[in-house]
């Protein structure tokens, strides 16, 4: 079995949690509150520009043009479209996406960008690889199950959100879990299990982010500035 295949078995509990969280249930069924569409958009806003960020550094450890040209395709897919499934939120809840921009990170979204950076800054491409894979993979699995399960229509609210991640997060993931299976033949058993880890938290963060979303964490006590 591939390494990504592995990781992607070890999640699997996670992602099953993920497919059944009330948020992604909400988009099934059409009937998410608007003020937690809001939340979500306010918050992933900023986490795509942390994961472009983290793009950046990936490529400042690239070693061929080949690599960096994944990474940079790879920003120019979040500048330029993922753009759609926000605004297909923005739509729903009635507000621009320009107003959404800006807010401070909620706790959750705080620690899944905290550890993503962290990980950047003190590991491997491996390790990078691993830490972002669960992003587009879990989304991958969101959108393909939801084709599936709810076949939605045109008229469905979330009709655009479902076939963008159902159709479109499927080249990322594979070209990541290539890249990520290449580069476990020649890691060390350290390098292994630290690659498992950084995954294996980043699924449970992606659960924590729609949580969070559908919850409206905020801090417990109230921010006054941007944190
Ligand atoms: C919390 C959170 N997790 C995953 C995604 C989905 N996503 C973000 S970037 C990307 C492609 C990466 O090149 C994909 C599929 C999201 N929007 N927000």
């Amino acid at each position: 079995m591939s390494f990504s295949q592995e990781l992607r078995q070890q999640g699997n509990y996670i992602f099953e949690a993920i497919y059944d969280h009330p948020f992604v249930r909400g988009i099934a069924e059409g009937n998410l509150k608007k003020e937690q569409l809001i939340h979500y958009v306010k918050q992933d806003f900023e986490y795509l520009n942390a994961y472009m960020r983290i793009y950046g550094i990936a490529i400042s450890k690239s070693s061929t043009r080949e690599e960096i040209e994944v990474f940079n395709e790879q920003i120019q897919f979040i500048l330029h479209s993922e753009i759609h499934p926000h605004n297909n939120f923005c739509r729903m809840a009635g507000v621009s996406y320009e107003q959404l921009q800006g807010y401070p990170l909620s706790p959750s979204a705080h620690h899944y960008i905290r550890h993503m950076l962290t990980v950047a800054h003190e590991g491997s491409l491996g390790e990078i690889m691993a830490v972002l894979l669960p992003c587009p993979w879990t989304y991958l699995d969101i959108g393909q199950r939801l084709l599936d399960e709810v076949k939605p229509t045109e008229r469905h609210p979330f009709y655009e959100w479902i076939h963008f991640y159902g159709s479109h997060a499927d080249g990322v993931t594979s070209k990541f879990c290539n890249r990520l299976d290449e580069w476990a033949l020649k890691s060390t058993d350290e390098e292994l299990a630290r690659m498992r880890e950084h995954f294996m938290l980043s699924c449970q963060l992606e659960y924590m982010f729609w949580d969070m979303a559908y919850k409206l964490e905020e801090w417990p006590v109230p921010v006054t500035m941007n944190i």
